[in-house]
């Protein structure tokens, strides 16, 4: 496996100079790129959800709750003058950027016919689209990290770019990369596609990006076995957790149980859960323990979810002592570790304890409403 960026070709002199920069970074900052949206989730017609959604706001929410505390992120959102989450009860905590286009929006169709784990879950509309995010937009600093998390092809290839520039690693979600939208339907928006990320202008970007996350319905868009020869690449298989594929090995990582009620986001709070892993120093296929962690978290809940204290310390302790034991650091040096730690077993069963608390919350909840 290469180095966690490894440029295709010579960049420009101040492009080279701008990655130069970002080699030997004391600090854990992490860049967040990709714009909140509405989320109006219906089923059989009717609306029985409408909540803050965007990739931005789950990974968010995770890496507020599970960075280790001398991590730090900051949030690159667009949105529209009607954004409805901008002030309490429940705001987006990371302030997006003002547009005068409308906030993106997207109506996700409920069946009511019992999905397997891979099939979709939902037919999703896209209902309004806020601007693309611009290179310019990202600030001009150098970062430990970058999460490249578009929802509606708001990360543009150049500014894909420049995130790899700016941050020493980048892990990016092939929704951003893969998502096409059709014509708008009769005011009932346009429907959400997939087109082969080969031959799209984000491919030759794919050896200076160090994680690909995909979900098993965008997999066969992004071909894993080309894919792993770039990076590692992630594929979230719903209930049954997920795969890990580097150059050389792969592994598959265990999920934990929940009480599914809404998926929404569980793609995303599981790429920040793995992020926020590799900040402990987890190698990535501990890391992905996490992952799965806070993917089953957010299915438990509708819209972002709120952890229970009790189920966070548990988890903070759980992370702290398993540092102490880290093998290697991974987002502050140049290189990850792959392989499952000797105390991976040892790590899903201390989860699978906080994860408990986590139904017990659920069960202790009076909300019956479901998406699911
Ligand atoms: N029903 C479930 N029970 C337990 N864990 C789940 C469940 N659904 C999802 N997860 C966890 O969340 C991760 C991501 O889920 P999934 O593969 O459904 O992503 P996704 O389709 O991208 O989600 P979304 O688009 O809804 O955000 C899985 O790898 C798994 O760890
Ligand atoms: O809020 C959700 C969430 O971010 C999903 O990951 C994405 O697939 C949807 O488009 C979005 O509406």
């Amino acid at each position: 496996m290469p180095p966690a960026a490894v440029p295709a070709e010579e960049p420009a002199a101040a492009a080279a100079e701008e990655e130069q920069q970002t080699k030997g970074l004391p600090a854990l900052e992490g860049l967040v790129v990709g714009s909140y949206c509405h989320d109006v989730l219906l089923r059989g017609g009717r609306v029985v959800g409408e909540t803050l959604g965007g990739a931005a706001a789950f990974v968010s929410n995770v890496l507020d709750a599970a960075s280790p505390p001398e991590a730090s992120f900051s949030v690159v959102s667009k949105v529209g003058p009607d954004f409805a989450y901008a002030s309490a009860p429940a705001p987006a905590r990371h302030p997006p950027l003002l547009c005068p286009a409308p906030t993106t929006s997207f109506h996700a169709r409920f069946s009511d016919a019992a999905a397997s784990a891979h099939a979709p879950d939902r037919q999703l509309r896209r209902v309004n689209a806020c601007d693309p995010i611009y290179p310019d937009d990202l600030p001009d600093s150098r970062f430990a990290y970058g999460l490249a998390v578009g929802v509606a092809g708001e990360v543009l290839p150049e500014t894909l770019e420049r995130m790899i520039r700016l941050c020493r690693a980048v892990l990016v979600d092939a929704q951003a990369l893969i998502r096409v939208f059709d014509a708008e339907g009769g005011g009932s928006g346009a429907a959400v596609r997939h087109i082969a990320l080969e031959g799209t202008p984000y491919a030759p970007l794919l050896q200076r990006v160090a994680f690909l996350k995909a979900s098993s319905e965008e997999a066969p868009y992004i071909g894993v076995e080309t894919a792993r020869r770039c990076c590692c690449v992630i594929v979230t298989e719903g209930r049954d957790g997920c795969r890990l594929y580097w150059d050389d090995g792969e592994a598959r990582v265990a999920p934990f149980t929940a009480v599914q009620v809404d998926p929404t986001g569980a793609g995303d709070s599981y790429l920040a859960g793995f992020a926020a892993g590799l900040l402990w120093g987890l190698s990535a296929t501990d890391a992905a323990l996490i992952g799965n962690f806070f993917g089953a978290a957010a299915v438990s809940q509708i819209g972002v979810p709120t952890y229970h204290p009790k189920m966070l310390q548990a988890v903070k302790q759980i992370l702290e002592e398993k540092a102490i034991q880290r093998s290697s650091p991974c987002i502050s040096g140049n290189m990850f570790t792959f392989q499952r730690s000797n105390m991976h077993d040892e790590l899903h069963a201390a989860l699978q304890e906080a994860a408990r608390l986590m139904c017990e919350q659920r069960q202790n909840d009076t909300t019956t409403d479901s998406c699911d």
